[in-house]
């Protein structure tokens, strides 16, 4: 043979073949997303996100402390308001007696060490189930949802969250978070995380299975993207660094490799993370147990191709299972 030709013959090692990776996943990558819901006492499992479950407050120290004992680093923290009063302008988000708060005090007590995230959006609170605040015919209004946006996740950032991240898609939302958190002494206490290329994609079923949040009309399409829109994700995540975004997002993962590489050719010098999920996890769960590949395998693969194409951090419902897997 040609020396020219050789190429896999050179690295018939499993630890050189390794090396081929310029970066590999590590517990510190890994954010959880976890559901609170206000009944405190609450375990209710998720049946479309096989393993996922809504937990109360009083049941966080028995969920996530075998987690952090394992290695677990940081979460991001949903609420599910099943008992709360619902109206145009999402009030329930903000409320200090709410989940989301109540849960930010109690992790920040229990678990000292552990990264907080809260994901800020008014659709979990909305009785039109919408992201943002809405004119009379139903449109979005950006800048009311905008500053509302903002004192969500200033509440979130006063409770003690290490990082907000609007997943609302408002126009103008990361200028008035990154804003509010300044001008309330929260500017170098609080990270700011935006879902900056956030597409409309039918892989967020099972979540709004979970969280109750399905639009009572219409559908998101005029805040997410078009999953076709390339130019406007790179558009999107130029603006959201130039607002003052701390960390981009790019939101689902696998069907979006290419924006999350642009991603990272655009902003090379921020934190890069994306979202796997709730349907690629059910995807491949489902997919596992039809027997068409190893679970472990599929999930390795699929988060390795998001660290490949070029992010720092993901957000996965198989972080407990890695914990494990990492280690073996
Ligand atoms: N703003 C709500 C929100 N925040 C995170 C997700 C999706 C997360 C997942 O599917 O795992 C969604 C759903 C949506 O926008 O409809
Ligand atoms: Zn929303
Ligand atoms: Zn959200």
């Amino acid at each position: 043979m040609d020396i020219s030709s050789v190429l896999q013959g050179g690295y018939q090692h499993p630890l050189s073949r390794s090396w081929q990776a310029r970066r590999t996943l590590t517990k510190g990558m890994l954010m959880y997303p976890i559901f609170i819901t206000d009944d405190p006492d609450a375990y209710v499992d998720i049946p479309s996100l096989p393993g996922q479950a809504r937990w109360g407050v009083n049941r966080l120290e028995g969920f996530l402390g075998p987690l952090v004992k394992k290695g677990l680093k940081s979460v991001i923290l949903f609420g599910v308001p099943m008992l709360c009063q619902k109206d145009g302008s999402g009030t329930p988000a903000d409320d200090p007696k709410g989940p989301v708060i109540l849960a930010i005090q109690t992790l920040r007590l229990l678990f000292p060490t552990l990264y907080i995230a809260c994901d800020v959006c008014l659709c979990e609170y909305t009785s039109h189930g919408h992201c943002g605040v809405l004119h009379e015919d139903g449109t979005i209004n950006s800048e009311p949802s905008a500053a509302r946006i903002a004192e969500v996740a200033l509440a979130y950032a006063k409770a003690g969250a290490h990082c907000v991240a609007p997943s609302d898609m408002m126009d103008g939302r990361i200028k008035a978070i990154k804003r509010a958190l300044i001008d309330a002494g929260y500017g170098n206490k609080c990270t700011l995380m935006s879902y900056s290329a956030k597409f409309a994609s039918a892989l967020y079923g099972p979540f709004r299975d979970a969280a109750g949040s399905a639009p009572s009309f219409g559908d998101r399409k005029c805040y997410q993207l078009p999953p076709t829109a390339k130019g406007l994700a790179r558009r999107a995540i130029t603006r959201d660094i130039a607002e003052g975004a701390d960390i981009i997002m790019v939101k689902p993962a696998l069907p979006y490799l290419d924006v999350i590489s642009d991603a990272a050719e655009l902003a090379p010098d921020h934190p890069l993370a994306c979202y796997q999920v709730s349907g690629e996890y059910a995807m491949v769960v489902a997919g596992a147990r039809a027997g068409v590949y190893d679970l472990r395998t599929m999930a390795f693969e699929t988060t390795e191709s998001m660290i490949r194409a070029g992010c720092t951090l993901i957000l996965s419902y198989f972080t407990p299972q890695f914990l494990d897997w990492l280690d073996e």
